[in-house]
């Protein structure tokens, strides 16, 4: 053990027993400054140990419709109840429920709308499906301690849906299933996008090829924006059937290539200045991974780049979506990790890429970008 890090364990183990101590925690919450650090402590404690209680009152108005409702607001609680089919009562325990979360708001006495969050959730439909959707994540953890002890060796319901995720696991029931994963991703997909457009400019590429681009909603929108790019698209078969359509209907026909291929089995095509990989490497374990950033760099001319977007883990200040959120979801779908940007620029390093940076963006908790250098 280094003196670093003997010290660093002195002084934890010492923090930590300070902080369990009944008689500290009283006179911190009485002590003038020190009490607002403690009660700001203790709210996120609060916060931690309800969470799961404060996502299913946003699962409730996303499934019950309520944000659609408050849309048309102010409304009495009495017409929320008839239109979600709920007695007066459960509708207000709802509306207060989330009235606490910013969810929904009361103008008046029984007037209600939607509230400043609520306003946000209610204007984004990528985001309701993704709650929608984390109704499997939900039972997946209904028994956390048991989804970790099964070690990843058992279908999962995210598995299931993740149908390449669960193949390597034996979960093929759904056999080649992919629409309802990439219409998913195609209405999460402008989250990142968005990201990777306010921090990469794309004048200095001609040719763009995503890598695991799906129904081609990230072509798509960088298309959009820089309309002299030639666009390519590569992924299964099954689902490039699909997205290759969808793409060439967005952004016209003459401009994309589309590319079906397994990335661990096929060679990435060449010729491309730019390849993307978009929400893919987290999917992965450590070796795959590798491989599969192997087989890109062997696609890849000297000067070529490599784009990488995901969430990542340890951002400061998003840490928690990073390693408590993905880390969990990754696990429970079978298959991945989420990666600090230290970890991915070392992978990038060892499958050959002469540089990496990452790039700064504003909402981390969207996407993290890596460039690297061929
Ligand atoms: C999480 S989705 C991300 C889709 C898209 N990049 C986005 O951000 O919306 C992962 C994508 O990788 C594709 N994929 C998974 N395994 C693959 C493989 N072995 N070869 C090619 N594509 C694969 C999936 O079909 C899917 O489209």
């Amino acid at each position: 053990m280094s003196r670093w890090t003997a010290l660093r364990t002195a002084w934890i183990a010492r923090r930590n027993r300070v902080f369990a101590n009944p008689r500290f925690q009283y006179w911190a919450a009485r002590l003038p400054l020190i009490r607002l650090i403690a009660r700001s402590r203790a709210d996120a404690a609060f916060d931690l140990l309800a969470g799961f209680a404060y996502s299913q009152v946003l699962r409730a108005y996303v499934e019950g419709g309520l944000f659609e409702i408050l849309k048309d607001g102010p409304l009495d609680a009495a017409t929320i109840a008839s239109r979600m089919d709920l007695s007066e009562d459960a509708a207000l325990t709802l509306l207060r429920a989330g009235r606490a979360l910013m969810l929904s708001e009361e103008a008046g006495p029984d007037r209600w709308m939607l509230g400043e969050q609520g306003a946000v959730f209610a204007a984004n439909a990528g985001v309701q499906a993704m709650i929608r959707h984390h109704r499997l994540l939900y039972a997946d953890l209904a028994d956390p301690i048991a989804l970790l002890r099964r070690d990843r060796k058992e279908p999962t319901g995210l598995s299931r849906f993740w149908t390449y995720a669960g193949a390597l696991h034996g979960a093929t029931e759904r056999g080649a299933q992919t629409t309802e994963y990439s219409e998913l991703m195609a209405t999460s997909q402008h989250f990142v996008a968005d990201e990777v457009l306010a921090s990469v400019g794309f004048r200095d590429v001609r040719r763009l090829l995503d890598v695991g681009g799906g129904h081609g909603a990230f072509l798509t929108a960088i298309g959009s924006a820089w309309p002299h790019l030639q666009l390519g698209l590569f992924d299964l078969p099954e689902v490039v059937e699909t997205g290759g359509a969808v793409l060439g209907e967005a952004v016209g026909a003459n401009r994309i290539s589309v590319h079906p291929g397994n990335f661990f089995k096929d060679s990435i095509p060449e010729g491309y200045d730019m390849v993307s990989l978009i929400r893919i490497l987290h999917d992965h374990d450590d070796e795959p991974a590798q491989a599969l950033l192997a087989n890109i760099r062997a696609s890849l001319a000297p000067g070529a780049r490599l784009l990488i977007a995901e969430p990542m883990a340890r951002i400061p200040g998003a840490e928690p979506m990073g390693e408590a959120f993905f880390g969990l979801y990754l696990w429970a779908m079978g298959s991945g990790r989420p990666r600090s940007p230290e970890d991915i620029i070392a992978m990038l390093a060892k499958a050959g890429f002469a540089s990496a940076r990452p790039v700064a963006t504003a909402q981390p908790v969207n996407a993290s970008v890596i460039i690297a250098r061929a």
